[in-house]
């Protein structure tokens, strides 16, 4: 069953028309990965979707359309949004930064199992637990930040970049945990310019090019792909 679907969606940064019509559907329990080079609106696709983006088309979420609503909005309509560059509070710890995750939560016992929970996908966090955010290694602060994402108990997760600037190690480690956030149910839209990865642990992929979508297929069949191969594997 289709949990996203932007139809025909235009967004604009002021003249620059960055979206030329963009069309793409995530299905409930899919990793649906959107590659594209620097610049091909990537980021402002998940923008767009969260309602930071000024659009022309619709998004519609759940079988609502929710697209002219402000991200606030669509943060409680159950879209979590990871922007790229991890941003999380750097000088509060991981405890309060978790907390800031589920502000609109008032039952500290829920707040409580679900900091539980995200532990349980992010060990390392536990042990980082009255640690000031700032003061983590890139990986870890990148954890924090999906963490602190899971905090809403989202329906969909829209992570851009999360494997930018992180080493080799790292980036294999975030993306274990993508797949095991997926196989615990969660629904994944996944902005990468690790194109080889990202489509190894999607079930569909999109390419997007200069604002449009130049491709869709199953992620295995876009791997095979001579043109997608050439163009972003390489
Ligand atoms: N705030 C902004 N003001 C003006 N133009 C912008 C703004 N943000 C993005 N753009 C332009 O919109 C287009 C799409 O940008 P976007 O950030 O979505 O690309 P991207 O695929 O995510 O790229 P990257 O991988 O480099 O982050 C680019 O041409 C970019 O220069």
């Amino acid at each position: 069953m289709s949990l996203l679907q932007l139809r025909q969606v235009h967004a604009y940064y002021g003249r620059i028309e960055a979206l030329k019509g963009v069309s793409l559907t995530v299905n409930e329990g899919e990793i649906v990965s959107l590659i594209g080079s620097n610049g091909a609106g990537k980021s402002t696709t998940l923008k767009a979707i969260c309602g930071q983006v000024k659009i022309q088309g619709s998004v519609i979420f759940g079988g609502k359309d929710i697209s002219a609503q402000p991200p606030h909005r669509t943060a409680l309509e159950g879209i979590a949004h990871v922007p790229e560059g991890r941003r999380i509070f750097p000088r509060l710890t991981v405890k309060e930064n978790l907390e800031m995750g589920a502000f609109s939560v008032k039952d500290k016992k829920k707040v409580k199992e679900r900091t539980e929970r995200a532990f349980s996908y992010f060990p390392r966090l536990k042990e980082r637990y009255h640690q000031p955010g700032g003061t983590m290694s890139g990986g870890e602060q990148q954890m924090l930040a999906i963490a602190r994402a899971l905090m809403m108990q989202p329906k969909i997760l829209l992570l851009d970049e999360p494997s930018m600037g992180l080493a080799p190690i790292l980036v294999d480690q975030i993306f274990d945990i993508i797949q095991e956030l997926n196989r615990g149910g969660m629904t994944i839209l996944l902005v990468e310019q690790n194109a080889y990865q990202a489509l190894q642990i999607a079930h569909r992929g999109y390419v997007i090019q200069t604002g449009d979508i130049l491709m869709e297929d199953e992620a295995r069949s876009l791997l095979a792909n001579d043109q997608v191969k050439e163009a972003y594997l390489a």
